[in-house]
């Protein structure tokens, strides 16, 4: 099948899952477009049909995708339409999140025609996975994205056939994490943090604040901020850090189903 289309998708409030995705972009023939679900918005409308390719990368939470992500994508349609699942987790595991966001593009119309789990540095405690992905990650997601295109090349149009992906059904129970960041002394009011986030959680006329019950701890405040300002507290990420630290100790290397 000739594409006509592939569309990169991704919600990144770090930055680590959109420079996965973004590296995908030089193997397609077809035009690529590019949306960023990460900026507070509207739900995306597009309708996609069976000669087009969506590619899709979402960071783990709690095991999970972000809720916010099934919001903004809530009047997206397929038409047969394949698509790739790319779930990017911070060396602990991803669990259900590629199952559950295949399974969520398929009641949309689309069939997941192959997935990836790619380590990436840890958003809340960056000692973990720190320079992931390194040379070797890329290498082995640039061999995956040359396998993808060339399976979508011999398939035949309107007939995507759907990859078995790991992940419990029953998703993993996460209600999100407690603590959110807090804003020390050194801030300066710019508002960098108020741009970036996904969620609207932080008042543009009180940036020192954060509206907890809006905020998803997705440490994009904590990354932009230029004044080091916004942190979780200390014991927040020591906590964190013995939470998670044995399982992500071990170099995981990512995974690819086709
Ligand atoms: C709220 C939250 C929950 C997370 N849960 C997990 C997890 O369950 N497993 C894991 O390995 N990494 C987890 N991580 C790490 C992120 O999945 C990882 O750092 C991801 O690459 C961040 O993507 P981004 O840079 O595009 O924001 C979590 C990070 C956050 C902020």
């Amino acid at each position: 099948m000739e594409l006509k289309q592939s569309t990169l998708m991704y919600f990144s409030p770090t930055g680590s899952t959109a420079q996965v995705i973004r590296s995908m972009a030089d193997h397609s023939a077809a035009p690529v477009s590019e949306v960023n679900l990460t900026p507070i918005q509207d739900p995306c409308r597009r309708s996609f049909d069976d000669r087009e390719l969506l590619i899709i990368g979402v960071p783990v939470f709690g095991g999970r995708i972000p809720p916010v992500v099934k919001d903004r994508l809530a009047y997206i349609k397929g038409a047969d339409t394949p698509a790739v699942v790319v779930a990017t987790y911070g060396n602990r595991h991803y669990d259900d999140a590629l199952r559950e966001l295949s399974d969520f593009l398929s009641a949309k119309g689309f069939v997941t025609i192959a997935g990836a789990a790619v380590v990436t540095r840890h958003s809340i405690v960056p000692t973990i996975a720190e320079g992931r992905p390194d040379e070797g990650d890329y290498a082995a997601f640039n061999a995956f994205t040359e396998q993808v295109f060339e399976r979508i090349a011999a398939m035949e149009q309107g007939h995507p056939e759907a990859v078995t992906l790991p992940g419990n059904p029953e998703y993993k129970d996460f209600k999100g994490i407690p603590f959110k960041p807090i804003t020390n002394m050194d801030c300066v009011a710019c508002c960098a943090c108020v741009a970036v986030c996904p969620m609207g959680a932080i008042p543009m006329d009180s940036p020192s604040k954060t509206i907890k019950e809006k905020c998803i701890t997705c440490m994009a405040c904590v990354w932009a901020c230029p004044k080091n300002a916004r942190a979780l507290g200390k014991m927040d990420i020591l906590f964190t850090k013995q939470h998670i630290g044995k399982t992500a100790k071990v170099h995981k290397n990512p995974e690819f189903f086709l």
